[in-house]
C-alpha cells in the first residue's frame, strides 16, 4: 500500500480511483466494511483504491485543552489500513487552516483534483468540510456535479447487542480494561506501540524483567491492570513475514507496591530472561484483562501473585505453553 503525505506526493499519472475519507481511528469493524467496500468496488472496476485520512485526530486541533488519546497511533493505522487491501492512502495533515475547507472546495480539491475519483464510498453518517457542514446528501449532489459516483453503505452494528460499531465503544471499554470486548468490536485484539525504555531496573532482581513501553504516542493505554497479551517484535519479522510473536503478561499502572507514581506499561515475556529489548519499537497485543493492579503489602505477595498471573496468562493465550517456570 501507498502512503501519500499530502497532495504533493500523488503520482502525477495517477487514474480513476474509488476513494473514501475519514480519520479510522482504530480501523474498527464498522471502518472495515466501508473499506472493504471500497476495495472491492475498486477491484471490480479495475480502478485504484484509496483511503482519504486526516492526522492529527481533529479533536486534538479543535480542543487542544481536552486530552484526546488516539485510539492506535498513526503507524498502527497505517498498517491495519494497509491490511483491508487499499492501494493507496492520502494522509491529510489537519490543522486549524485546514479546518476551514468548506465541503465542496474539500471535494475539488482532494476527491476530484487529487484523487480524480469515479466512486466515493462513505458511511451514512458521513461529514466534511467546515464545520462538518457536508453530508451524505451534499456529496451526493457533488457527484452529479462532478461526474463521480457516491456509495453510502449503512451502518453496521454488532449482532449481539445491535449497537453500532464505533471508536467511542472502544474507548470505553479500554477505559474499564474490558480488551476483550474491545476486541470484539474492533475485530482483532487491541494493541499498544513503543520503544522499549529503562525503568526501575527491579524487574530482573524480582525475577520477571519487564520491557517498559515509552509513554508518548502508544496509542490508548487500557485502565490500569494485569492483562495476558503478545510482545510483538515488528522488526525481527521472521522469513515468512510473520512477526515474531512471544506470550506475555503485562502490567498496567504506577507499580503502587513501590510507590511508583509515574504509570507504565510493561510486559514481561512468560519464561524468558535472555531477552535485550532495550531501544526496540515494540507492539504489545491485549487479550484478556487478568485482575486490577494492587498495591501488595511488600515483594512476597506480589511476588506470588505474579507466579498466578504467569499461569493465568498462559492459560488465556493457550495451548502447549509451560507455565512453570524453570530460570
Ligand atoms: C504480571 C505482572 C503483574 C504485576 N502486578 C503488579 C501489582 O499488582 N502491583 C504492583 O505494584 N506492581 C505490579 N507489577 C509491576 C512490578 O511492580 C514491576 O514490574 C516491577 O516493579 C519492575 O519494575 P521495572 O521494570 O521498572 O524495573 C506487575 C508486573 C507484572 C509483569
Ligand atoms: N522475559 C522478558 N520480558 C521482557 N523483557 C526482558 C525479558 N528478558 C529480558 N528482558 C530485558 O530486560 C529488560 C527489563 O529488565 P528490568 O530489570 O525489568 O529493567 P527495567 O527496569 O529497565 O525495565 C527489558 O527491557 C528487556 O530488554
Amino acid at each position: 500500500m501507498q502512503v501519500w503525505n499530502g497532495t504533493a506526493e500523488v503520482p502525477a499519472d495517477l487514474g480513476p480511483t474509488v476513494a473514501t475519507l475519514g480519520i479510522f481511528d482504530g480501523v474498527h469493524r464498522g471502518h472495515q466494511v466501508i473499506l472493504g467496500s471500497t476495495v472491492r468496488e475498486a477491484e471490480e472496476a479495475g480502478l485504484t483504491s484509496v483511503a482519504v485520512t486526516f492526522h492529527p485526530h481533529p479533536a486534538t486541533v479543535h480542543h487542544p485543552d481536552r486530552d484526546v488519546v488516539l485510539i492506535a497511533s498513526l503507524t498502527d493505522r497505517l498498517e491495519r489500513l494497509a491490511a483491508t487491501g487499499l492501494d493507496a492512502v492520502l494522509v491529510l495533515e489537519y490543522t486549524l487552516d485546514f479546518a476551514r475547507t468548506g465541503a465542496e472546495e474539500f471535494v475539488r480539491r482532494y476527491l476530484v483534483d487529487a484523487l480524480r475519483a469515479s466512486l466515493v464510498v462513505v458511511g451514512e453518517d458521513v461529514r466534511f468540510g467546515w464545520q462538518n457542514a457536508g453530508d451524505r446528501s451534499t456529496m451526493q449532489q457533488l457527484g452529479r456535479a462532478h461526474g463521480f459516483g457516491v456509495r453510502i453503505v449503512t451502518d453496521i452494528a454488532s449482532p449481539a447487542t445491535g449497537r453500532r460499531w464505533s471508536s467511542t465503544w472502544v474507548r470505553e471499554l479500554l477505559a474499564t480494561g474490558d480488551v476483550a470486548g474491545a476486541a470484539e468490536v474492533l475485530g482483532r485484539p487491541h494493541r499498544v506501540r513503543g520503544e522499549v525504555v529503562h525503568g526501575q531496573k527491579r524487574g530482573r532482581a524480582l525475577g520477571y524483567p519487564t520491557a517498559n513501553l515509552r509513554a508518548d504516542d502508544l496509542g490508548l493505554v487500557p485502565a490500569d491492570g494485569v492483562y495476558a497479551g503478545w510482545l510483538i517484535r515488528p522488526a525481527h519479522a521472521p522469513a515468512d513475514g510473520s512477526s515474531a510473536r512471544l506470550p506475555a503478561a503485562v502490567s498496567v499502572g504506577t507499580n503502587p507496591t513501590f510507590h511508583g507514581v509515574e504509570r507504565t506499561v510493561e510486559a514481561y515475556v512468560l519464561d524468558r530472561t535472555d531477552l535485550d529489548l532495550y531501544g526496540e519499537e515494540v507492539v504489545v497485543e491485549l487479550v484478556e484483562r487478568l485482575r486490577p493492579m494492587v498495591a501488595f503489602d511488600g515483594v512476597g505477595p506480589l511476588l506470588e501473585q505474579m507466579a498466578r498471573d504467569v499461569r493465568d496468562a498462559a492459560d488465556v493465550l493457550g495451548g502447549a505453553h509451560h507455565a512453570d517456570r524453570t530460570g
